[in-house]
């Protein structure tokens, strides 16, 4: 890569993590500052053509520093581990001031190297509903070829896994391609999770249904897992990058973090000099900073044609505020100077919680007792590593249900704000079994004992209404966000909650679920009968005492019109600047109804066919002039 210095910049008012006089060392096309789920996508649809030049620069290291992540067993060791980031939120207000730990990847592959491996789309509506909040381009008809091109599915009954349980791994071909994100299914499946199925289906009234991939949101099944044929995980490092790793216009750095976006300023005229969409009459960004750890150099590398943050839901709006584009107060509290001002930079923080209720389980209806002693999870991983059987082969819980509401059913529990939310038609609950005692915080009723085998169901509110924020400790990326989810701010999510917990009771009261657990109340210890059917109030304390993330902050970048409290256009471009996109789950305008890997895989795609099409030619012309 040709070493490039940079005109001096006219402005002396540098925002931090920028030079007066930036220095590039390296050029590409583009620059993605992430390495993660939809950062390593991009990197390889970007490159695939060759026609143009990508660096990505990733903060973690590469994932297999925690081998773990790689086996849907060893999923349980990555929380802590060097490929998370260890955040934890700001008190929570409406949680009794409770601080939450907020699990992050942090490597190549990001969330995608440590989330539940659980993968669903949810329902066609919500995207079309994007398109209703001012982004054309983005509605299921447009995404729906997206998600398929991203994967393949792998078929669950081959060979040494024919011994596992087939029902309910179920799947319609047409929902998936022939991408480079393997999808699959758990191996071992306990009857007890087969039977959640059955009681999910009956108690909350939801079909069984074949597949949760083809835009219909409502229905229980056996989730499908981003796992390869055999059983090892599928995240962006190991599909999207193994395939593009060996391009020779790909350069991919881990363990170096990006610390700002370097802008031309508009009077120095710096801005018609590079690129052609650039209008001149706004700065443009030009490149970025980081730091090569192993070096222990800063460096700054240029972008001929766009810089791309794809750093994730807290670290995409920080950079963009350090780099000078956020809300004016913050950007002064820590002296950062303006390039440009957008007042919903870290806003709205979108997200789902959960809340489980727990029960005694039969040893066999739990996958507690492999986890139990280090014996025990030796013994599985030596079954899983020579045989590819045993628990191991299983994530705890990626078997979920949707349930829609009616509009009756939201009317009446007094949940109309969902419907003026216009969120009527999605689904409005998600239902979890897991085989263990989840989440693995004590609550004030129950400590799970070390002997004792335990099953959880859990609840996720699919429109949850309150909205967090990320905002800055400082001016620096070293320092992490102030991270405030917010949960429960909005009464219509407590109303959501003690609806759904009433459904939690309901399928574990099940006959299907029930004959596998221990003692009175089908088993039930958390929160036990001390919080009745009928008591509103205890069962929201309970809520707020068990309440934790459901992994999918979103929407502090969001895609939307600027005067609708906009970051991104509908093309993905940062307002205010030139040649910056955010491309990652920041931009999501409303959440969809279920987890949101799939849709993090969709938007990298998409953004991918976005800037193809701006940028149509105009690589390809450059290089073939250079080149005669
Ligand atoms: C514990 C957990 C469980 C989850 N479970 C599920 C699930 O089962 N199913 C599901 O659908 N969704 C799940 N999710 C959500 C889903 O995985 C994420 O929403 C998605 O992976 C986010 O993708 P992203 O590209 O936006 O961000 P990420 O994949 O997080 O990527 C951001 C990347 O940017 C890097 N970065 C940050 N700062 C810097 C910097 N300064 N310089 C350079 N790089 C930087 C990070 O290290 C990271 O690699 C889960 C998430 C978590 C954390």
């Amino acid at each position: 890569w040709p070493a490039y210095q940079f005109a001096k910049r006219q402005s002396s008012d540098n925002p931090p993590g920028q030079s007066e006089n930036p220095t590039f060392e390296e050029e590409y096309d583009f620059v993605i500052a992430g390495g993660g789920t939809a950062g390593l996508t991009l990197a390889n649809r970007l490159t695939e053509s060759g026609r143009f030049s990508v660096l990505v620069l990733e903060a973690g290291f590469n994932p297999e520093v925690v081998e773990a992540y790689a086996t849907p067993g060893g999923n349980q060791f990555l929380k802590g581990s060097a490929v998370d980031w260890g955040f934890v939120t700001t008190p929570q207000e409406h949680l009794g001031g409770r601080t939450l730990q907020y699990l992050r990847g942090k490597s190549l592959g990001g969330s995608s190297v440590t989330n539940g491996l659980y993968y669903a789309r949810g329902s066609s509506l919500v995207y079309d509903r994007w398109v209703e909040l001012g982004n054309p381009g983005w509605g299921w008809e447009d995404v729906y070829p997206l998600f398929r091109k991203s994967t393949k599915l792998n078929p669950p009954n081959l060979g040494q896994l024919s011994e596992f349980s087939q029902e309910y791994k179920t799947w319609d071909d047409s929902a998936y391609g022939g991408g480079p994100l393997e999808l699959g299914f758990q191996g071992y499946v306990t009857d007890s999770t087969n039977d959640f199925v059955v009681a999910c289906s009956e108690a909350s009234d939801i079909p069984i249904v074949d597949d949760l991939n083809l835009g219909v949101g409502q229905g229980v099944k056996l989730g499908t897992t981003t796992t390869n044929s055999v059983l090892r995980r599928s995240s962006s490092y190991d599909s999207f990058y193994q395939q593009a790793r060996n391009r020779t216009n790909l350069r991919v750095l881990y363990n170096a973090p990006v610390t700002g976006i370097a802008f031309s300023s508009v009077e120095s005229g710096n801005a018609t000099l590079y690129g052609n969409t650039t209008t001149g009459a706004q700065p443009r960004a030009l490149g970025v900073s980081y730091i090569e750890q192993s070096a222990g150099l800063v460096r700054q590398a240029r972008a001929r044609k766009e810089v791309i943050v794809s750093m994730g839901a807290f670290h995409t709006p920080q950079l963009l505020m350090v780099s000078g584009i956020g809300p004016s107060a913050e950007l002064e509290k820590v002296g950062v100077q303006p390039v440009h001002i957008n007042e919903n930079v870290g806003q709205h923080l979108d997200d789902h919680s959960v809340f489980s209720i727990m029960a005694r389980a039969t040893t066999n209806a739990s996958t507690t007792s492999m986890s139990s002693t280090p014996d025990n999870l030796q013994a599985a991983q030596t079954e899983f590593f020579t045989n590819l059987t045993g628990p191991y082969t299983a994530p705890s819980g990626v078997t979920n249900g949707f349930k829609k509401l009616s509009i009756e059913e939201l009317q009446s529990i007094g949940a109309r704000a969902v419907i003026d939310a216009g969120l009527a038609n999605q689904s409005h609950i998600e239902f979890l079994f897991e085989t263990v005692w989840y989440p693995w915080i004590p609550t004030p009723y129950y400590t799970a004992l070390p002997n004792k085998s335990y099953i959880s169901i859990t609840a996720s509110s699919m429109v949850q209404l309150s909205r967090g924020n990320i905002t800055l400790r400082s001016n620096s990326m070293s320092d992490a966000p102030l991270i405030n989810p917010n949960y429960y701010a909005d009464e219509t999510d407590g109303i959501m909650g003690v609806h759904s917990f009433r459904y939690l009771r309901d399928i574990l009261r099940h006959p299907s679920l029930s004959q596998y657990t221990i003692g009175d109340n089908a088993g039930e210890v958390s929160p036990g009968p001390e919080v009745a059917d009928d008591d509103d109030e205890a069962i929201l304390q309970y809520i707020k005492n068990n309440t934790m993330p459901n992994w999918h902050a979103s929407g502090t970048a969001r895609m939307r019109p600027e005067v609708d409290g906009g970051v991104v256009d509908s093309r993905l471009k940062v307002y205010g600047v030139d040649g910056l996109r955010v491309i990652d789950c920041s931009i999501i305008p409303v959440l969809p109804d279920a987890n949101i890997l799939a849709s993090v895989y969709m938007i990298a795609e998409k953004g991918a066919e976005l800037i193809e099409e701006d940028w149509e030619d105009v690589g390809y012309e450059r290089r073939k002039k250079r080149s005669v």
